[in-house]
Order: C-alpha cells, then sequence, then structure tokens
C-alpha cells in the first residue's frame, strides 16, 4: 500500500508525531497494569512528548503496543496544538481557532459516502472461537480504582441504525469483563444509546465494531456531536474531498477503516448487562460507589495489523495537561455549539470550553456591533443561548456558558476569568435553567445537594448593560490598549537595551 497522509493512516500519524521529535519510543518492558497509564498521565501533566510503548508486558503474537496521549498538547510550546493538527492535516502552527473552523469546514458541504475495498492491512491477522482470550491481552489498567482494564478508550465504536441508513461512530468506553466479553457505557443522549434503544426494540442483538487505531481524522469525527442521523463517516469524506476507504467486518455487515490498527467486532447484548467502572473520569474524579450495569459486548472476531500493531489509549483525569477528553470532547462540543449559535442569526465568533474548568464552562465570544443592531438585554439574550445550547445534545456537557465581548479571547482563560470576575454581578447577571438535561458524570451532579439529572446550568453575562448598544465605556490597562502605537513601538524597540 502506498503510505496515506497522517490524518489517514495511525501509524503514518505515529512516524510523524517522531519526526516532530514529540514521541518517546520506549522499548524497556513497561506493565500494562497502571505502569504505562501513570507514565501517560504524566507526560499529559508535563506536556511531555506522546508515549510509544513498543515492548508491552504480557504483548504476543503482535498484540499489542500502545500509544499514550496521542491527543494530548505538543512538547514543543512553540507549537502546543501540533498533535491535534496532526490529526486533520493542518500545519504545526496552527491554533485552536484554525482547528474549530476545519472541525466546522464540511458544514453545509455534500456528505461523500465511504468506499469499500477487498482488504487491507486491519485484515492481516485475524481471530475468531477459541483464539480469542481478552483477559490474555495486556489490556491496560488506567487507574488504581478503575473496576477493570479499558481495552477501549481511543477506539471508534460504529453501530447501525436496525431501519435507517445511519451508521454511528462514536468513543465510548469499555473494558474486559472476561474471554470473550467487554463490558461499556452506553447512555444517552449518546447516540451510540439511541441506536441501541432501536434495536432493544426490534428484539435483536446490536452488531458492534470498535476500531483501534483508526485514522485521526476518523477519531476527531467520531468525537465530534454531529447532528442525528449523520453518518460520521460520510462527514470524514466531506471533511477530506475524498471518500475513506473501509473493509467488511468477518462476523457482520459493519464496515471499519481498513487502516485500522486492531479491530473488535461482535453483538451488543440487548440483554445480558454487568457492573461496569469505576473509572477515572474526565473531571478528575473516580467515585468509588459506582454502580454503572452496562450491556455487555460479545466479542465474535478480532482483527489486526501486521508488525505488531499499536493501542492507543487515553487516560482521562484533571486537565492540569489537557488529555482527549477535554481536548477533544471540550472541543469538538465547542465547535458544534458555535455551529448552532450561528445558525441561529446570534452574532456568535467563537466558543470555547477552557481546561482550566475541566471543560465544564464554555466561553461565547460576541461581536458586540452586531449585538447593538439586536436591541436586545442581558436577560433576554442570556436566556435565548441558554435554551439554544441546554436543551441540545452538544450542550449536553457544559454547565456555564460565560458570555463575553470581541476584546476577550475565548482561548486564553486568563481573558475569559477576568471578564467574569469583573463583569459579571453576582445575583443579577447570571441566569439559571434548573429544567434542563445535566450532564451526570460532573461531580457536583452526581455526588452534589441537589437533583442528579436535571439543572445545575447557567448562563452568566460577562458584558456590562452598557455594551449592549454602545462602544465600551473604558480603556482597557494593559500593555495591548493603554498606550499609544507610537508609545508601545518606541518600548518594544528598546525592551533589550534597557535590559529588561
Ligand atoms: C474523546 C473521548 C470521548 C468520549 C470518551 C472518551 C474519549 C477519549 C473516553 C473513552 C476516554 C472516556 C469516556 C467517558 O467516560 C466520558 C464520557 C463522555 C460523554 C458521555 C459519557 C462519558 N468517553 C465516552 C464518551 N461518550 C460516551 O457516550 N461514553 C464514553 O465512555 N466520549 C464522548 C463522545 O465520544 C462524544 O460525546 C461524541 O460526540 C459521541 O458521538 P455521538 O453520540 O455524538 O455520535
Ligand atoms: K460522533
Ligand atoms: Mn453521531
Amino acid at each position: 500500500y502506498s503510505t496515506p497522509p497522517p490524518h489517514l493512516d495511525f501509524r503514518a500519524f505515529v512516524s510523524a508525531l517522531r519526526s516532530d521529535n514529540d514521541l518517546a519510543d520506549i522499548d524497556a518492558e513497561v506493565d500494562p497494569r497502571l505502569e504505562v497509564a501513570a507514565i501517560t498521565r504524566r507526560a499529559y501533566e508535563l506536556q511531555s512528548k506522546a508515549p510509544l510503548f513498543n515492548n508491552v508486558k504480557g504483548a504476543h503474537d503482535g498484540l499489542f503496543r500502545i500509544l499514550g496521549a496521542s491527543g494530548g498538547l505538543s512538547s514543543d510550546p512553540q507549537y502546543p496544538y501540533r498533535r491535534l493538527a496532526r490529526h486533520v492535516g493542518l500545519p504545526p502552527t496552527s491554533s485552536l481557532g484554525d482547528f474549530i473552523d476545519t472541525m466546522l469546514s464540511a458544514k453545509g458541504k455534500e456528505p461523500i459516502p465511504p468506499v469499500h475495498v477487498g482488504t487491507g492491512p486491519c485484515k492481516e491477522h485475524k481471530l475468531f472461537g477459541d483464539n480469542i482470550d481478552l483477559t490474555k491481552l495486556p489490556a491496560p489498567l488506567l487507574n488504581k480504582a478503575d473496576g477493570g482494564n479499558y481495552i477501549q478508550t481511543m477506539g471508534i465504536n460504529i453501530v447501525q441504525h436496525p431501519t435507517k441508513p445511519w451508521v454511528n461512530w462514536s468513543i465510548a468506553r469499555a473494558m474486559v469483563l472476561d474471554k470473550t466479553r467487554l463490558v461499556g457505557l452506553i447512555m444517552k443522549p449518546q447516540h451510540i444509546a439511541r441506536i441501541y434503544e432501536q434495536w432493544e426494540e426490534s428484539g435483536k442483538d446490536m452488531p458492534f465494531a470498535i476500531a483501534l487505531g483508526a485514522p485521526p481524522i476518523a477519531v476527531m469525527v467520531s468525537s465530534m456531536p454531529l447532528p442525528e442521523g449523520v453518518t460520521e463517516s460520510e462527514y470524514v469524506g466531506a471533511l477530506c474531498g475524498e471518500p475513506l476507504e473501509l473493509v467488511k467486518c468477518e462476523t457482520n455487515d459493519l464496515y471499519v477503516p481498513a487502516r485500522s490498527e486492531i479491530v473488535i467486532e461482535g453483538t451488543l447484548s440487548i440483554t445480558e448487562r454487568a457492573k461496569e467502572g469505576p473509572f477515572g473520569e474526565m473531571h478528575g474524579y473516580s467515585f468509588l460507589d459506582e454502580e454503572s450495569v452496562q450491556p455487555i459486548y460479545n466479542v465474535k472476531a478480532i482483527t489486526y495489523r501486521g508488525g505488531n500493531a499499536i493501542l492507543p489509549i487515553s487516560v482521562p483525569g484533571r486537565a492540569t495537561g489537557p488529555d482527549e477528553t477535554h481536548t477533544l470532547i471540550g472541543t469538538l462540543a465547542s465547535a458544534e455549539i458555535r455551529q448552532l449559535l450561528q445558525e441561529n442569526g446570534l452574532p456568535v465568533l467563537n466558543v470555547f470550553t477552557p481546561y482550566e474548568t475541566q471543560v465544564i464552562w464554555a466561553a461565547v465570544q460576541i461581536d458586540r456591533k452586531k449585538l447593538w443592531t439586536l436591541k436586545t438585554n442581558a436577560e433576554d439574550f442570556c436566556r435565548r443561548i441558554g435554551d439554544l445550547i441546554f436543551r441540545r445534545k452538544c450542550g449536553m456537557q457544559i454547565h456555564r456558558l460565560l458570555i463575553v465581548g470581541d476584546d476577550i479571547d475565548p482561548f486564553n482563560f486568563k481573558d475569559v476569568i477576568w471578564s467574569y470576575a469583573s463583569r459579571c454581578r453576582p445575583g443579577m447577571d447570571e441566569y439559571h435553567f434548573e429544567d434542563v438535561a445535566a450532564y451526570g458524570l460532573v461531580p457536583y451532579m452526581s455526588h452534589g445537594p441537589g437533583t442528579k439529572v436535571t439543572g445545575g446550568k447557567v448562563v452568566a453575562n460577562c458584558l456590562l448593560p452598557h455594551e449592549y448598544n454602545q462602544e465600551q465605556l473604558w480603556v482597557t490597562c494593559d500593555f495591548e490598549n493603554g498606550y499609544p502605537e507610537e508609545i508601545k513601538e518606541k518600548v518594544l524597540r528598546r525592551w533589550t537595551e534597557f535590559g529588561l
């Protein structure tokens, strides 16, 4: 096969990280029981290179190597988002704004359906029946409190609606239960849960495939809350301007990316369930009283790429250095939220979920000149935005929206928190929503004082009243805004002379 670009082939992506000097090849033996995850977690927190474990204890017959932090921030502070850029074929100097613009660039474009090819790298090795023993694979234990070995944290869960032409791609965690079974989170309003409900009604187990080490751009779209009914693989095609190549599963009629590293396929039971979790969550907590009971994945085949297949993993936790549950879930939800607000005619420039808020908050940047033409006020404007976002799936994970002006950079938390701290009057500038679906995993909901699955959401107005209808009545006191251009130029020119 000719080697495709990094965004279309996971192994080419790994080579690109290596040539970016953003990958650490670890050839020493490392234990998948906690050690691999601890190294990966610290790699996020220090924003170091992505660890590629080439010698995982217990690996055999080419299963498997492990790549951690594929969606973490780059180790080179000059290119913080280069690893994300590599997922979608963007230049290394790309900003988060460029990344969001790219992920939205196929909206309104004709979908490009994938093409089916006869075979591909993921078909080089095949395991069936007694050759399948998930307990013999080096599936990693990611956190000392986890209830099982989570083999699925960065793969694409592929399921098809039983009657409609909708094939959904998403990321949903799953842990090893026994020799031939996984158990994983199937949670409403996620599309995998909606489609699962349809199979329950049809009375048949749901065929599934999990494609691990799939093309990076497909992993991105799988993590994006596209509208219901959209077949993610067609959106990937529209983004790339060319169809994705898929091959048929061995044991069902689903199709998977031909270049995947590892494919697990089978049926998700509509009757058998088992205890799932605890799991180290995206907000930085693992609650020990987790009593989640979830459907069982019956594994019928495992196929995988030669040359020592690579299992990508995500180790969610505190976003002191963000992991994929922040850089993918937060950023891609921000993209869909921006799309929704702009489609509804709101003067929104950008949206972003600051990592410092564990992507529970989202800053919504408003074009103030356009805001004046709406002749509105804080209450009406904030309630309108809250009604749009908090009643849609793309807003599911957001509990606080901050409405900020175009003088604020939503990607710069110091800007965002400055405007929230100084312009949002407690008791008058926050508009609460108690009748909307909550994100049940947020600790103050799951283990908080009030209801668990509704409410706890708020829109914080970070614009002063006069900003709704006229130019700001202040000069911002920082170097950028507090001095005339000629003074700033003179200061910058003489800065080194002053020895500062
Ligand atoms: C990048 C990433 C994303 C998720 C998850 C993880 C990572 C790395 C891991 C596996 C590390 C953690 C896990 C979570 O525990 C986080 C989570 C997020 C959202 C709902 C429940 C759990 N998770 C996940 C997730 N969606 C879930 O339905 N159970 C999941 O298990 N998601 C989010 C999900 O993919 C996005 O919401 C997609 O938009 C869903 O696709 P559609 O339904 O819109 O088609
Ligand atoms: K998706
Ligand atoms: Mn979907």
